[in-house]
């Protein structure tokens, strides 16, 4: 049976936008930069779909209708996968599905997020507040950096990670993005830099925490004849896994402990025949430094988080580099675009085509996992050279 392929993919800077252009434009730029890479003509495309997280941010409803009319792809299957901060990366395994199911060979995923240019930060954290139980902790006015520093605090009573633990985190995933061109937050930074920058909420400061972005990405998910020749050099989708979790922190047996991500690993490595030990790199959800510490040890990527941090395991010289691209905190944060972005950057390290950073090892089996809320829908994907 042919693989399914990430047959190209590009994606727009991310950053705040302020020169006037929308998430319209910014989603036909990548569309298109898609498809040249893809070397493919928009009437190649069988189906779309659209990830964008809220209604709220693009103040669109049912965008997909919206971008596929800009984009002129009519009489097509579209859809929206909408599953928070997971949103891109849902929609990139529906992709997988329509492919798999023969209902489509090449189908193009659009993540896109207006987040940052038209929106104040206080209201952007308000309505990420009501990702969580709206009715519950969204309407006490509790927002999302609050929840994820007191599941960042179960995970410190637990495994002992204090703040620097953190902070070298940011540090080093500013670092990557330094040589990653559409990065949000490039920045050389100290572990010192992060622990004297603001306060958000303990044991988050500012530095700690990914950035509100917009941008958008594309991918070309697809399978088989209908393929151009280039799509035989190209990584290969060969496992999806997904899993949810207590929506509310306070049910969960440990609030601390990203479960979920380990199901939908599990899942992801069953459908690739492989186990963990396998992977050579991964990009992870790190929407706060804590949180990528939490994700590795959720996933089951390691059995010692804490030390293999220490030992430096996760950077591009260690066994299994982790978010060279910078990762949310870094490369940055707009929502539907994020999982196909971090598909799309899995997928060129395997290709041996990455922009930016890259391991001292060439990669062959890649992990990407992203999640929404705190580790409420999570999604897995494996990845494979070509
Ligand atoms: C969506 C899901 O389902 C799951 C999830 O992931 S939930 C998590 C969602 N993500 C978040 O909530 C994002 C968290 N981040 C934030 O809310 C904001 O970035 C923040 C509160 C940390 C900072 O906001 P702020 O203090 O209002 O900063 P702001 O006034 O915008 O910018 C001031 C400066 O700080 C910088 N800055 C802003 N955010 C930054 C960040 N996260 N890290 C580093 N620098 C930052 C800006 O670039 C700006 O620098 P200059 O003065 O040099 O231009």
């Amino acid at each position: 049976m042919d693989p399914v392929v990430v047959a190209g993919g590009a994606m727009t800077p991310f950053n705040r936008r302020k020169d006037g252009s929308s998430w319209r434009d910014w989603a036909k730029d990548a569309f298109f930069a898609a498809l040249a890479d893809t070397d493919l003509e928009r009437q190649d495309i069988d189906a779309l779909i659209v990830a964008s997280e809220s209604d709220f941010f693009t103040l669109q409803l049912n965008p997909v209708s919206v971008l596929a009319d800009d984009l002129a792809l009519l009489g097509k299957p579209v859809m929206r996968v909408e599953g928070g901060g997971a949103s891109g990366h849902l929609a990139v395994q529906a992709a997988v599905m329509q492919v798999l199911s023969g209902q489509a060979s090449r189908v193009a995923v659009v993540g896109v997020e207006a987040l940052a240019s038209h929106l104040p930060g206080a209201t952007v954290s308000t309505l990420y507040g009501l990702s969580f139980d709206a009715w519950t902790d969204g309407m006490t006015g509790i927002d999302s950096t609050a929840l994820y520093a007191l599941s960042a605090m179960a995970f410190q009573a637990r495994t002992g990670a204090d703040e620097r633990d953190f902070a070298a985190v940011a540090v080093r995933n500013r670092d990557n993005a330094r040589l990653n061109d559409f990065a949000h937050l490039p920045l050389a930074i100290s572990v010192e830099d992060v622990l004297s920058s603001p306060i958000i909420a303990a044991p988050y400061h500012r530095l700690d925490c990914s950035p509100l972005s917009d941008g958008a990405a594309c991918i070309v998910v697809g399978r088989g004849s209908g393929l151009p020749d280039t799509a035989r050099d190209r990584a290969r989708l060969v496992g999806i896994g997904a899993a949810n979790d207590r929506v509310r922190l306070g049910e969960r047996a440990d609030p601390g402990h990203f479960g979920s991500k380990r199901i939908a690993a599990e899942r992801a490595l069953a459908g690739a025949g492989w186990v963990h030990s396998d992977i050579d790199i991964a990009e992870v959800y790190d929407s706060y430094s804590g949180a990528q510490l939490q994700a590795i040890e959720g996933l089951g990527l390691s059995t010692n988080v804490l030390a293999d941090e220490r030992a430096g395991r996760f950077d591009a010289q260690g066994d299994l580099p982790i978010n060279l691209s910078g990762g949310l905190l870094g490369q940055g944060a707009p929502v539907g675009a994020t999982g196909v972005a971090q598909v799309l950057t899995i997928a060129r390290q395997l290709e041996g085509r990455y922009w930016g950073r890259k391991p001292s090892r060439a990669p062959r089996r890649g992990l990407v996992d992203t999640h929404g809320g705190i580790a409420t829908v999570c999604a897995v994907s494996i990845l494979e050279a070509p």
